[in-house]
């Protein structure tokens, strides 16, 4: 047995994502939330449109799973949440801060929603996959490097949607799924997978490097 097929999949994904993957756990604009001190505008505004294509590919990972536990996960995860305690999150925090819900979008936006849509319309669930299990593990990452929460409700409220028991679970789920359907990819297929999960990554990055400006 090589080193390689005893490597979970996704960690096989992460660990050949690298340095963008440690760049954005780290990010002067995670830390920034962490501490409170980060201008969360300019960012939410723009999330808010990231959200509307991740909220449409959470519908088609609910169609293109291949079993019925995996579409139920996916289904309770983006009712439960995306559409409720983070819809009504945006919309108190966009109303705080004075924001607006469809401002112009940055390239690096419209790029991540023109993947996003890529994939979607692809219906390959291991793409879908690839592209939620960055968006939440890499969320994961840096917001479970907080240790004191903020006082303002929104930078904390963003940092309790990303860490704790309950999230972990789902990206422990999400990332199960790659594991699970890795293995059974031949070359061509898991190649496929790996340039998907590289390019959401490094636009992860990109992502906080708009919102630190
Ligand atoms: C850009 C981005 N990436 C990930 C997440 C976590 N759902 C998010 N809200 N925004």
């Amino acid at each position: 047995m090589t080193e390689e097929s005893r490597t979970p999949f996704s960690e096989w994904l992460r660990s050949r994502s690298e340095p963008d993957w440690a760049s954005v756990v780290t990010h002067p604009f995670a830390e920034a939330i962490g501490s409170g001190t980060a201008d969360m505008r300019r960012y939410l505004e723009q999330d808010f449109q990231f959200v509307d294509a991740f909220t449409a590919l959470l519908g088609a990972a609910v169609a293109a799973a291949d079993t019925l536990e995996a579409r139920v996960a996916v289904g309770r995860f983006l009712g439960q949440t995306v559409a409720d305690t983070e819809h009504s999150y945006f919309h108190r925090a966009l109303a705080e801060l004075g924001g607006e819900p469809a401002p112009p979008a940055q390239p690096v936006t419209g790029e991540f929603r023109a993947l996003m849509d890529e994939v979607r319309l692809s219906q390959d669930y291991p793409l879908i996959l690839a592209v939620l299990c960055v968006a939440e593990w890499t969320y994961l990452g840096w917001a479970s490097r907080t240790t004191e929460p903020p006082q303002g409700f929104v930078h904390r409220e963003w940092i309790e949607l990303h860490s704790g028991p309950e999230f972990e679970a789902w990206v422990g789920f999400l990332r199960g799924e790659l594991d699970r359907l890795g293995p059974g990819l031949d070359e061509d297929g898991r190649a496929r997978v790996l340039d998907v999960f590289r390019r959401a990554t490094t636009l992860e990055r990109r992502f906080f490097d708009m919102a630190l400006g």
